[in-house]
Parts: C-alpha cells; sequence; structure tokens
C-alpha cells in the first residue's frame, strides 16, 4: 500500500542524469532554450546595471558633479536631471522586454516538457507487463505523472534559466562593487562563503522533508484511489470514520514533512539575511570611514550598499537553487526509473504476422508460475495440454484457484509460460506478432469493463472505424440493440464511471457486442454468465451461442449448466488436467467433476445429473 521510499540519501549519478535530461528532453527545445537563457541574462544584467546608476544620480543630481554614466558616457552637470531619469526608462524597457520574453518562453519550455513526461509516463505504463502492474498500486503512478513530472519542471525552470539569471547578476553585481572599491569587494568575497554554509544546511534539510513529502504523496494517492474503488464496502461495514482516520494519518504525515521542507525554505532567508547584515554593517563602518577621508563620494557609497544588497539577495537565490535541484533530480531520478523497466512480453524482432482466418489454439506441455520458482512452491500450472479448433468450444472447470484464469491469460500473451509453448495453428504465440495475435483475440469477462464513453464508442473500442449500421448489427446480434434504442439517447447514451449505470447483463451485452464487432477467430470467456440472473443469463447465453459459433471458444464456468454443451471439458484442480471428456462422459466417470455436478444439482442448479445421465 505504500510506496517504497527513494534512498534520498544514496549518491546521485548527477552527470548521467543531467545528460539525459538534456538528451531527452532540453535538446529537442534548443532555439526557445538559448533565447530564455539570453533574456535571464539580459535581466540578470540590467538588474545590476539600473542599481549602478545610483552612483551617477546621487553625485549628478544631489551634489550637482560632472557624472560618467557606466565608466562610458560623461554627464556634464546640468543634463544629469534629463539624463539619468531618460537612462533609466531605457535600461527598465529592456529589462522589462526580457523578463517578459523569459517568463513566456520558460512557461512553454517548462510545461512543454512536462506534457512530454507525462505521456512518456503515461506510455510506458499501458505497455508495462501485466505483472509489473498488477504489483503497485494505480496511485503512486497517477502522482508521478501528475506531481513528479513538475518537479523536474521547476528543476529545469529554475536550475536553468534562474540560475543563469542570478548568477549573471551576482556576477555584474559583484564586478560594479569591484570597481567603486575593490578592495572591500574582496572583504565582502570573504563573507560569503558563511552565507553559503547557511543556506546549504536548510538545503539538505529541506532536500530531506522533500523526498518525504513526495512518497507521502504518492501514499495519499493510493490512499484516496482505494477509498474510491472500495466504497460499498466502507459504507457497509461503517468504516468512514476510520478511513477519515488513515486518510488523516497519510495526510499528517505529508504535512510534517511540507511544513519542514517549507521552514527551512523560509528560516533560510532570514537566517541568510542576518548574515548579510553584517557584512553590511562591516562595510558600512569601512566605507564610512574611508568616505570620511574623501576616498569614496556619497553616490559610490550609496550604489555599493545597493550593490551589496542586491547580491545578497542573488546569491541566496543561486544557493537556493541547488534544493530545488535536488528534488527536481529525485523526481527525475523516479521518473526515469520507471521508463527504464522494459516489459517483458515483447515481440520477437523477426516475429511473423498472423494471417486473418480460422486458427487453432494449442498448449503444449505448458507449465507457469507468477513468481520466479521456489523451492517446495508448486508453480501454479504444471504441464497442461489442450487444443481447441476452429468451431469447437473447450470448457475449464473445477475448483476456486485451479489455474483457469491463468491458462486464459496465457494465450494473449498477458504472461509467458515458464515452460512449454502456447501455439496458434501449431506455432508458438511468442514467435507471432503481438499485434496479430491480439487482434485473433476477443475476450469477455465476468465483469466486462465500459470506458466513460457513449455505449457506440465502447462497442466499437476493439474496432474504431466501424460504421453505425456495423455497430448496430454488433449489437443487435448481442441482444443489446434493443435496450439501447429504449435510452434517450440511444447509441450516444454516456457509460462508464461518470456515465449510466448499466445492469451487469446490459454490460456483459456491451462486450458480446464488442467481442462480434471484433470478429476475432478466437473467443476467451472468462465465467461470462456466472453473474447473471436466470432471464440475464438466458439472453446472453443465446447471445454468446450466436457468438461462439465458427470460433475456437475456450471458456470458464463455475455453473456447469453453460458448459454441458461444450465439446470438450477440461476439469483443472492445483494447477493440472485431471479429467478430461465431455460432461456425460465426466459424469459417468464419477470423478472431481461428478462431484462438482452433484454438488450444484444439491444447491438447485438448473442442470441436475439426472437429467443429462
Ligand atoms: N497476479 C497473480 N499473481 C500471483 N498469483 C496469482 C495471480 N493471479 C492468480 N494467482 C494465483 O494463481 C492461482 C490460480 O489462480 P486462477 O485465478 O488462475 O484460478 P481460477 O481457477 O481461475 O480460480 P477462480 O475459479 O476462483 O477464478 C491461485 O493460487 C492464485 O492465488
Amino acid at each position: 500500500m505504500t510506496t517504497p521510499a527513494p534512498a534520498a540519501d544514496e549518491p546521485e549519478p548527477l552527470r548521467p542524469l543531467l545528460a539525459r535530461i538534456w538528451r531527452d528532453y532540453l535538446s529537442h527545445h534548443r532555439t526557445p532554450l538559448f533565447l530564455s537563457i539570453l533574456c535571464a541574462a539580459v535581466v540578470g544584467v540590467m538588474a545590476a546595471t539600473v542599481l549602478q546608476l545610483l552612483e551617477p544620480a546621487i553625485d549628478g543630481l544631489f551634489l550637482g558633479r560632472a557624472v560618467t554614466i557606466w565608466g562610458v558616457f560623461t554627464v556634464p552637470p546640468g543634463e544629469a536631471l534629463l539624463a539619468i531619469p531618460l537612462i533609466i526608462i531605457g535600461a527598465g524597457l529592456i529589462w522589462t522586454a526580457a523578463a517578459l520574453g523569459q517568463a513566456a518562453l520558460v512557461n512553454r519550455l517548462g510545461h512543454g516538457i512536462v506534457g512530454d513526461i507525462q505521456i512518456k509516463l503515461f506510455g510506458a505504463m499501458i505497455r508495462a507487463d501485466l505483472a509489473r502492474l498488477r504489483s503497485q498500486h494505480s496511485g503512486g503512478f497517477v502522482s508521478s505523472v501528475l506531481f513528479d513530472a513538475n518537479l523536474v519542471r521547476e528543476a529545469f525552470t529554475q536550475g536553468v534559466v534562474n540560475y543563469t539569471q542570478h548568477a549573471l547578476t551576482l556576477f555584474a553585481v559583484l564586478a560594479y562593487m569591484a570597481w567603486i572599491d575593490w578592495r572591500l569587494t574582496l572583504i565582502v568575497l570573504l563573507g560569503a562563503p558563511l552565507i553559503a554554509f547557511v543556506i546549504r544546511r536548510f538545503g539538505k534539510r529541506m532536500r530531506k522533508a522533500t523526498t518525504g513529502a513526495m512518497v507521502e504523496t504518492s501514499n495519499l494517492s493510493t490512499a484516496l484511489m482505494e477509498n474510491l474503488d472500495g466504497v460499498r464496502l466502507i459504507k457497509i461495514e461503517n468504516r468512514e470514520a476510520a478511513e477519515e482516520a488513515r486518510v488523516g494519518e497519510v495526510v499528517g504525515r505529508r504535512q510534517r514533512h511540507v511544513i519542514k521542507s517549507a521552514d527551512s525554505r523560509a528560516f533560510a532567508g532570514p537566517l541568510s539575511n542576518l548574515m548579510a547584515m553584517f557584512v553590511v554593517a562591516a562595510v558600512m563602518a569601512y566605507a564610512g570611514w574611508q568616505a570620511r577621508g574623501g576616498e569614496m563620494s556619497v553616490g559610490a557609497f550609496a550604489a555599493y550598499i545597493g550593490l551589496l544588497m542586491a547580491a545578497g539577495q542573488s546569491l541566496r537565490q543561486v544557493t537556493n537553487l541547488q534544493t530545488v535541484m535536488a528534488e527536481g533530480l529525485t523526481a527525475a531520478r523516479r521518473l526515469f526509473a520507471a521508463l527504464d523497466i522494459q516489459p517483458e512480453i515483447r515481440e520477437a524482432p523477426d516475429a511473423a504476422a498472423l494471417p486473418d482466418g480460422p486458427v487453432t489454439i494449442g498448449l503444449d506441455r505448458v507449465s507457469f508460475a507468477y513468481a520466479p520458482a521456489a523451492e517446495n512452491v508448486a508453480p501454479t500450472l504444471s504441464d497442461i495440454s489442450l487444443t481447441v479448433a476452429p468451431g469447437e468450444t473447450v470448457a475449464l472447470v473445477g475448483p476456486s484457484g485451479g489455474g483457469k484464469s491463468t491458462i486464459l491469460s496465457l494465450l494473449p500473451r498477458f504472461y509467458d509460460v515458464t515452460a512449454g509453448a502456447v501455439t496458434i495453428n501449431g506455432r508458438d504465440i511468442r514467435e507471432l506478432k503481438l499485434h496479430d495475435l491480439r487482434a485473433h483475440i476477443a475476450l469477455v469477462t465476468q465483469e466486462p469493463f465500459l470506458f466513460d464513453d457513449t455505449l457506440a464508442a465502447n462497442i466499437a473500442y476493439g474496432r474504431p472505424g466501424a460504421s453505425q449500421a456495423e455497430i448496430e448489427a454488433a449489437a443487435a446480434s448481442a441482444a443489446a440493440h434493443d435496450f439501447i434504442t429504449a435510452l434517450p439517447e440511444g447509441y450516444r447514451t454516456r457509460a462508464g464511471e461518470a456515465g449510466l449505470r448499466l445492469s451487469g447483463g446490459q454490460r456483459q451485452r456491451i462486450a458480446i457486442a464488442r467481442a462480434f464487432l471484433k470478429d476475432a477467430p478466437i473467443l476467451l470467456l472468462d465465467e461470462a454468465t456466472s453473474a447473471l440472473d436466470t432471464e440475464s443469463e438466458a439472453l446472453v447465453q443465446a447471445a454468446l451461442d450466436r457468438l461462439m459459433t465458427g470460433r475456437a471458444t475456450l471458456m470458464i464456468a463455475h455453473r456447469l449448466s453453460t458448459v454441458r454443451n461444450a465439446d470438450r471439458i477440461y476439469v483443472v484442480e492445483a494447477g493440472r488436467i485431471v479429467e478430461t471428456g465431455s460432461h456425460a462422459g465426466l459424469v459417468k466417470k464419477g470423478g472431481l467433476y461428478a462431484r462438482l455436478a452433484k454438488q450444484q444439482s444439491l444447491d438447485g442448479d438448473p442442470v441436475t445429473v439426472a437429467s443429462v445421465a
């Protein structure tokens, strides 16, 4: 239920990670990236440049001296009143244009990258092996797609673009400061590592806290989804308050991490400010003492202090970036780890096409285990052999947990066999194109899944280009047309999570219509009628009988009444086939099947052993 915490302290392979972010995401957007860095550079330099104007402004405007602007233009005393405001407006316009350009470019780039990551992540998730998807709660994926991708964006915007801006501001400010008084600047530079040290310490704490918050966000998303999925159970067991408390705990844990991280971020500011104030005080004392001796003008003094404050600000930003970067890189590591897991069920490079037409299915001495073989643990399936020819219906029956559903899931390669082979027309399915294999199979399960889309789209899910006439013909064959047309919006009625709630039998008939439309030569039925009442079952069974005609059908049924007409019945117990034959033959044999049939007749099942025998 909980997502394993990414190890916060394990060494980060930073270079390959950054190289990959560059290769996979940034390098596709070189021009906007270059432009945004250029804009950031202009913003950075402008911030320092405007501050530097303080010196000529004060000296020119208040003291009426001739001043030199940026060491280049000399302004006579009478013109400073006009020149300096005009220069400030000019610099302000450039600054603003660059800042606007930077924001627009970074927003597009950053969110574009988030989109790229989200699409890639979803692609990897939907192509992942069923075994892997089953082993992880979907809440973890949701939180990764929604939140982790954004952390990477923040690292990019803050890290790449803001870093450039603040680093350049810092560099330009220090250069101006050195230009005004290099000795003083040297003293200031000696104080800088102290501020950096304080900020780094907080950064480390913050990084730890944000890693924790990331894990708890994923747990929260899991808890929320689980509660929505299990809402009926929660209500019937009166567990609302208990669930509230459980989610409250996760929220609380997440909150603690988030507060710690926010505290570190917030405390680092004032504390480094305090340090900066010490430096400013020292500079004031020294500069004031120098000014007395006439070695520093008032303007230069004011500009120096202004620049010093700006330097403190930029230094704080630059040092703070490492926390954002650490956060983003931790998220990137998680994302890349998820993206890098290659599905084990893959198509062979020289996979053969499977032509359309009837097929024969075979299982040839198949063994299978969900987990890697361990001592003293029997595999889920052992030595299973069976065949289904075109037009034949073969049934799997047996006690719960025997392995029937597992056999079915081997055919579309949801899992691959551990030993033996599943074949189609005598050819191992691992040698076939995966797309062709699955295109040859229609699957109808006990609880068919409907998307939150129209009924027409749900029926045509396996054949998106199907015409309305084809959809209606399939629905008619599945005994679904009449109930669909009786709905106010007919085929345009929305079904699925937020749409119309259909009865079990109706959903089943939509699934059968889907299978009719797919018109695949292999039909897999996994307890397709066991959830239905007798009346629904009769309708669905009639539809299924029509669907099975001419196809190779492998079906699982708990109610033996539904397998009575099967060409062959395989009785599966503890992963092995223990009996094979027709209904009548197996009843006569007096083995496990006969016992099951007897049990069901005692339970009032409509088919009794006597009625068949
Ligand atoms: N995804 C899975 N991972 C690990 N073990 C599994 C998985 N699915 C099923 N099993 C195990 O494999 C065995 C066979 O299960 P399977 O669902 O194939 O039986 P079944 O005969 O279809 O049962 P039922 O009639 O109750 O549906 C069971 O012991 C089950 O616990």
